[in-house]
Protein backbone atom coordinates (compact mmCIF):
# COMPACT_ATOMS: atom_id res chain seq x y z
CA UNK A 1 0.00 0.00 0.00
CA UNK A 2 1.07 3.66 -0.49
CA UNK A 3 2.55 5.34 2.27
CA UNK A 4 1.27 8.60 3.51
CA UNK A 5 3.04 12.28 3.80
CA UNK A 6 3.30 11.91 7.56
CA UNK A 7 4.97 8.35 6.69
CA UNK A 8 7.42 10.16 4.57
CA UNK A 9 7.87 12.72 6.50
CA UNK A 10 8.95 9.99 9.76
CA UNK A 11 11.34 8.10 7.45
CA UNK A 12 13.01 11.45 6.26
CA UNK A 13 13.52 12.30 10.07
CA UNK A 14 14.76 8.44 10.85
CA UNK A 15 17.15 8.65 7.94
CA UNK A 16 18.68 12.60 8.73
CA UNK A 17 18.17 13.26 12.13
CA UNK A 18 20.00 12.16 15.29
CA UNK A 19 17.95 10.05 17.90
CA UNK A 20 18.05 12.32 20.73
CA UNK A 21 18.72 15.52 19.07
CA UNK A 22 15.56 17.59 18.74
CA UNK A 23 17.12 20.35 16.70
CA UNK A 24 18.23 17.42 13.88
CA UNK A 25 14.35 16.33 14.02
CA UNK A 26 13.45 19.80 13.29
CA UNK A 27 15.81 20.58 10.67
CA UNK A 28 15.50 17.16 9.12
CA UNK A 29 11.44 18.14 9.18
CA UNK A 30 12.42 21.73 7.60
CA UNK A 31 14.10 20.65 4.85
CA UNK A 32 11.59 17.57 3.82
CA UNK A 33 9.19 20.44 3.85
CA UNK A 34 11.04 22.82 2.00
CA UNK A 35 12.60 20.63 -0.63
CA UNK A 36 10.40 17.27 -1.33
CA UNK A 37 6.57 17.77 -0.19
CA UNK A 38 5.00 20.64 1.85
CA UNK A 39 3.02 19.63 5.18
CA UNK A 40 1.42 22.11 7.64
CA UNK A 41 4.40 21.87 10.31
CA UNK A 42 4.24 25.66 12.30
CA UNK A 43 7.84 25.65 10.50
CA UNK A 44 11.19 27.23 10.53
CA UNK A 45 10.05 31.04 10.59
CA UNK A 46 7.38 30.79 12.61
CA UNK A 47 8.60 28.31 14.73
CA UNK A 48 11.52 31.10 15.54
CA UNK A 49 8.34 33.44 17.25
CA UNK A 50 7.37 29.77 18.95
CA UNK A 51 11.04 29.28 20.50
CA UNK A 52 11.04 33.02 21.58
CA UNK A 53 7.47 32.88 22.98
CA UNK A 54 8.09 29.68 24.71
CA UNK A 55 11.75 30.94 26.03
CA UNK A 56 10.01 34.31 27.65
CA UNK A 57 7.00 31.91 29.24
CA UNK A 58 9.10 29.10 30.23
CA UNK A 59 6.07 27.18 31.19
CA UNK A 60 6.04 24.48 33.58
CA UNK A 61 2.59 22.77 31.72
CA UNK A 62 1.66 23.47 28.17
CA UNK A 63 -1.40 22.09 26.21
CA UNK A 64 -0.76 21.92 22.19
CA UNK A 65 -4.24 21.30 20.32
CA UNK A 66 -3.27 19.68 17.26
CA UNK A 67 0.13 17.66 17.03
CA UNK A 68 0.28 16.61 13.55
CA UNK A 69 3.50 15.29 13.16
CA UNK A 70 4.96 16.73 15.95
CA UNK A 71 7.54 19.08 14.69
CA UNK A 72 6.19 22.03 17.31
CA UNK A 73 5.51 19.08 20.00
CA UNK A 74 9.39 18.48 19.27
CA UNK A 75 9.91 22.20 19.02
CA UNK A 76 8.34 23.27 22.45
CA UNK A 77 9.44 20.28 24.44
CA UNK A 78 13.38 21.06 24.21
CA UNK A 79 12.66 24.19 25.57
CA UNK A 80 10.70 23.25 28.54
CA UNK A 81 12.44 23.82 32.08
CA UNK A 82 13.06 20.07 33.75
CA UNK A 83 9.90 18.17 35.01
CA UNK A 84 7.85 20.69 32.79
CA UNK A 85 4.99 18.81 31.06
CA UNK A 86 3.46 19.39 27.93
CA UNK A 87 -0.06 17.58 26.46
CA UNK A 88 -0.68 17.18 23.34
CA UNK A 89 -3.69 16.40 21.59
CA UNK A 90 -4.29 14.30 18.04
CA UNK A 91 -7.83 13.63 16.52
CA UNK A 92 -6.24 11.78 13.73
CA UNK A 93 -4.76 8.32 14.73
CA UNK A 94 -2.37 8.21 11.73
CA UNK A 95 -1.02 11.48 12.68
CA UNK A 96 -1.00 10.81 16.33
CA UNK A 97 0.89 7.39 15.08
CA UNK A 98 3.62 9.25 13.25
CA UNK A 99 3.92 11.88 16.22
CA UNK A 100 4.50 8.93 19.11
CA UNK A 101 7.72 8.13 17.17
CA UNK A 102 9.09 11.55 15.53
CA UNK A 103 8.81 12.58 19.58
CA UNK A 104 10.67 9.31 20.68
CA UNK A 105 13.13 10.10 17.88
CA UNK A 106 14.03 13.28 19.54
CA UNK A 107 14.17 11.84 22.97
CA UNK A 108 11.14 13.81 24.08
CA UNK A 109 8.22 11.00 25.57
CA UNK A 110 9.45 12.11 28.99
CA UNK A 111 8.11 15.63 28.94
CA UNK A 112 5.15 14.96 26.33
CA UNK A 113 1.70 13.35 26.87
CA UNK A 114 0.03 12.33 23.25
CA UNK A 115 -3.53 12.18 23.69
CA UNK A 116 -5.62 10.95 21.04
CA UNK A 117 -9.25 12.29 20.99
CA UNK A 118 -10.83 15.73 20.07
CA UNK A 119 -10.43 18.42 22.28
CA UNK A 120 -14.16 19.13 22.85
CA UNK A 121 -14.19 15.65 24.70
CA UNK A 122 -10.95 16.03 26.67
CA UNK A 123 -10.74 19.80 27.21
CA UNK A 124 -13.09 19.13 30.33
CA UNK A 125 -11.39 15.81 31.70
CA UNK A 126 -7.88 17.11 31.70
CA UNK A 127 -7.77 18.36 35.41
CA UNK A 128 -8.75 15.49 36.68
CA UNK A 129 -7.25 13.12 33.98
CA UNK A 130 -3.53 14.58 34.41
CA UNK A 131 -3.69 16.52 37.80
CA UNK A 132 -3.32 19.71 36.02
CA UNK A 133 -4.46 23.17 37.75
CA UNK A 134 -3.83 25.68 34.74
CA UNK A 135 -1.73 26.28 31.51
CA UNK A 136 1.16 28.41 31.44
CA UNK A 137 0.70 28.42 27.62
CA UNK A 138 -2.18 27.09 25.26
CA UNK A 139 -0.49 26.20 21.51
CA UNK A 140 -3.38 26.41 19.12
CA UNK A 141 -2.72 24.72 15.94
CA UNK A 142 -5.48 22.10 15.45
CA UNK A 143 -9.21 23.17 13.17
CA UNK A 144 -9.75 26.79 12.87
CA UNK A 145 -12.97 26.72 13.58
CA UNK A 146 -12.28 25.07 16.91
CA UNK A 147 -9.90 27.56 18.15
CA UNK A 148 -12.86 29.88 19.22
CA UNK A 149 -15.29 27.04 21.05
CA UNK A 150 -12.08 25.57 22.76
CA UNK A 151 -10.65 28.84 24.28
CA UNK A 152 -14.12 29.33 25.25
CA UNK A 153 -14.13 25.73 26.84
CA UNK A 154 -10.62 26.38 28.51
CA UNK A 155 -12.10 29.34 30.36
CA UNK A 156 -14.66 27.73 31.49
CA UNK A 157 -13.25 24.82 32.88
CA UNK A 158 -10.93 26.95 34.64
CA UNK A 159 -7.70 25.84 32.31
CA UNK A 160 -6.28 29.86 32.48
CA UNK A 161 -4.54 31.58 35.33
CA UNK A 162 -3.84 35.49 35.58
CA UNK A 163 -0.63 35.90 33.10
CA UNK A 164 -1.76 32.59 30.59
CA UNK A 165 -0.73 32.59 27.49
CA UNK A 166 -2.45 31.51 24.20
CA UNK A 167 -0.76 31.34 21.07
CA UNK A 168 -2.56 30.73 17.75
CA UNK A 169 -0.97 29.44 14.70
CA UNK A 170 -2.63 30.50 10.45
CA UNK A 171 -4.92 33.16 12.46
CA UNK A 172 -4.64 34.64 8.85
CA UNK A 173 -4.02 31.31 6.32
CA UNK A 174 -6.54 29.29 6.56
CA UNK A 175 -7.23 32.46 9.27
CA UNK A 176 -9.73 32.16 12.24
CA UNK A 177 -11.56 35.29 12.54
CA UNK A 178 -14.19 34.66 15.02
CA UNK A 179 -11.14 33.41 17.38
CA UNK A 180 -9.07 36.88 16.37
CA UNK A 181 -11.97 38.91 16.86
CA UNK A 182 -12.77 37.52 20.46
CA UNK A 183 -9.00 37.70 21.80
CA UNK A 184 -8.58 41.21 20.38
CA UNK A 185 -11.98 42.59 21.97
CA UNK A 186 -12.07 40.93 24.95
CA UNK A 187 -11.15 43.04 27.90
CA UNK A 188 -9.92 39.30 29.66
CA UNK A 189 -6.91 39.30 26.88
CA UNK A 190 -4.19 41.11 25.88
CA UNK A 191 -3.60 40.40 22.54
CA UNK A 192 -0.30 40.86 20.15
CA UNK A 193 0.11 39.57 16.37
CA UNK A 194 3.53 38.65 14.35
CA UNK A 195 3.31 39.10 11.37
CA UNK A 196 4.96 35.80 9.62
CA UNK A 197 4.53 33.51 6.38
CA UNK A 198 2.93 30.30 5.76
CA UNK A 199 5.00 27.39 6.57
CA UNK A 200 7.42 27.03 3.47
CA UNK A 201 6.20 29.67 0.97
CA UNK A 202 5.81 33.56 0.56
CA UNK A 203 1.97 33.96 2.00
CA UNK A 204 1.32 35.37 4.55
CA UNK A 205 0.34 34.21 8.15
CA UNK A 206 0.96 34.82 11.36
CA UNK A 207 0.61 33.95 15.34
CA UNK A 208 -1.39 35.57 17.69
CA UNK A 209 -0.20 35.69 21.33
CA UNK A 210 -3.02 36.36 23.90
CA UNK A 211 -2.25 36.87 27.47
CA UNK A 212 -4.96 35.88 30.15
CA UNK A 213 -5.92 38.95 32.32
CA UNK A 214 -8.18 36.76 34.53
O1 LIG B 1 -5.81 23.05 9.16
C1 LIG B 1 -4.68 23.06 9.61
N1 LIG B 1 -4.35 22.36 10.70
C2 LIG B 1 -5.36 21.61 11.46
C3 LIG B 1 -5.68 20.23 10.98
C4 LIG B 1 -5.88 19.95 9.64
C5 LIG B 1 -6.23 18.65 9.25
C6 LIG B 1 -6.41 17.65 10.18
C7 LIG B 1 -6.22 17.93 11.50
C8 LIG B 1 -6.45 16.83 12.47
N2 LIG B 1 -5.97 17.14 13.79
C9 LIG B 1 -6.84 17.56 14.77
C10 LIG B 1 -8.16 17.88 14.48
C11 LIG B 1 -9.02 18.29 15.49
C12 LIG B 1 -8.56 18.35 16.80
N3 LIG B 1 -9.18 18.67 17.97
N4 LIG B 1 -8.26 18.55 18.97
C13 LIG B 1 -7.11 18.17 18.47
C14 LIG B 1 -7.24 18.02 17.08
C15 LIG B 1 -6.38 17.63 16.08
C16 LIG B 1 -5.85 19.21 11.91
C17 LIG B 1 -3.61 23.84 8.93
C18 LIG B 1 -3.76 24.10 7.56
C19 LIG B 1 -2.77 24.83 6.87
C20 LIG B 1 -2.94 25.11 5.42
C21 LIG B 1 -3.39 24.11 4.56
C22 LIG B 1 -3.52 24.36 3.20
C23 LIG B 1 -3.21 25.63 2.69
F1 LIG B 1 -3.32 25.87 1.37
C24 LIG B 1 -2.77 26.63 3.56
C25 LIG B 1 -2.64 26.37 4.91
C26 LIG B 1 -1.62 25.28 7.54
C27 LIG B 1 -1.50 25.03 8.92
O2 LIG B 1 -0.40 25.47 9.60
C28 LIG B 1 -2.48 24.32 9.61
O3 LIG B 1 -2.31 24.11 10.95
MG1 LIG C 1 -0.75 25.39 11.70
Amino acid sequence: TQSTRPQRLLSAVQKNATRGDPRSVVKAIDHFCRHKEWAMNVGDEKGCILDSVVTEVNPHTVLELGTYCGYSTVRIASLLPPHAKLITLEFNPDYAAVARQVIAWAGLEEKVQLVEGASSDWIPKLKEQFGIQTFDLVFLDHWKDRYLPDTKLIEEFGLLRKGSVLLADNVICPGTPDYLEYVRSSPQYKSQYFKSHLEYTKVEDGLEKSVFLG
